[in-house]
């Protein structure tokens, strides 16, 4: 058991990621107190049920009251809002922190309401599933992934290093980078990849009434897997693409070029062009396997309640 980094945690939004932090940070003492606060009473009262915090509060502000550290962990449209609440309430030397898929967005929303004596130092865990609410999340969730903890401009050395022991403690291998290098990065690797997941979906839903049920009746394993992305959360995802539109957009004009190259391709026969691409992400797969990298265990992807007996 390690030693409590803090004293008083308080979680704000307490579905997926926030509940999965709560049963994480009990499950490696990293704590002493957590509180935790939701806009929804019916996600209020599972809470305070299941029994993985110390306290839930009516509202965000009475979370945050005395917090050393308080995580923001609502959809990303909600940030700027819940950091006007608690901004005020933070005491001298608090961290505040989330864990949005976008970072810059985020950051400009939240950073004016942090005061002169707190701390604001951004994260991103790289570990989630299709599934939302309380009852999705699980100790185990960050055990082994990244941890993305952002520095910007002014950032606390300190503060920074402690939310990276934090994530650490909670089981996630932590690495730093700026707001705009993050949101590059995942709009090609996460929020791209989940609007062709959304996109196939849906228009093989549209076929639907054609092939008569046949999508669904014969949906092999490619297919399967795009399906468990497109139920993820509708509301976390829009706020995603309204919230990285720059960079989703770069990526998406350079995927939209490729796809174009590949349907020339298969147009005028050139086999080699689409053996040797094949070929290429063949070895990005196997290279990802050799590394360790492939911890997207399926039982992790698939859980919806975390074990019995927590
Ligand atoms: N789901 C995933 O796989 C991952 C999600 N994230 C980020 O984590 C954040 C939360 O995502 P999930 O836990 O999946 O969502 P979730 O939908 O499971 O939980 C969000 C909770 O926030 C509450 N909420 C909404 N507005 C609120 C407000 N103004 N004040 C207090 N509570 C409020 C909702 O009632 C809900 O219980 C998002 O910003 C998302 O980008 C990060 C990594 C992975
Ligand atoms: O369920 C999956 O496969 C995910 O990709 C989970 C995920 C979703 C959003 C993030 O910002 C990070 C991880």
């Amino acid at each position: 058991m390690a030693d409590a980094l803090f004293g008083r945690v308080a979680i704000v939004g307490v579905g997926l990621i926030g509940s999965s932090i709560a049963r994480a940070a009990r499950r490696a003492g990293l704590v002493g107190t957590i509180a935790a606060s939701d806009a929804d009473a019916a996600v209020r009262a599972r809470v305070r049920e299941l029994g993985f915090v110390d306290e839930v509060t009516e509202t965000s502000a009475e979370a945050a009251e005395g917090a050393d550290l308080v995580i923001v962990c609502t959809p990303i449209g909600a940030c700027g809002a819940v950091a006007a609440e608690v901004g005020p309430r933070l005491k001298p030397g608090a961290i505040l922190s989330d864990v949005g898929s976008v970072k810059g967005a985020v950051i400009s929303v939240m950073a004016p309401h942090v005061p002169p004596h707190a701390h604001f130092v951004p994260a991103h865990p790289i570990a989630g599933t299709e599934n939302s609410g309380p009852d999705a999340g699980f100790a185990e969730l960050f055990d082994g992934r990244w941890a993305i903890v952002v520095e910007t401009p002014g950032s606390d050395p300190q503060a920074v290093a402690k939310v990276r022991a934090f994530w650490e403690g909670l089981g996630a291998k932590t690495d730093t980078m700026t707001a705009e290098h993050h949101d590059l990065v995942f709009a090609i690797v996460s929020h791209v990849p989940h609007l062709i997941a959304y996109n196939i979906v849906g228009t093989a839903a549209d076929l639907e009434d054609v092939t008569q049920s046949e999508v669904i009746k014969y949906s092999a394993s490619g297919f399967r897997d795009f399906t468990r992305i497109a139920a993820s959360d509708p509301t976390m995802w829009r706020d995603v693409f309204l919230n990285n539109r720059d960079a989703v957009l770069q990526m998406l004009g350079r995927f939209v070029e490729d796809l174009t190259a590949l349907q020339r391709a298969i147009r005028w026969g050139e086999g080699d062009k689409l053996f040797d691409l094949f070929t290429r992400t063949r070895a990005i797969r196997r290279d990802i396997i050799e590394q360790g990298q492939d911890t997207a265990a399926p039982d992790f992807g698939r859980r919806s309640a975390p074990p019995a007996g927590e």
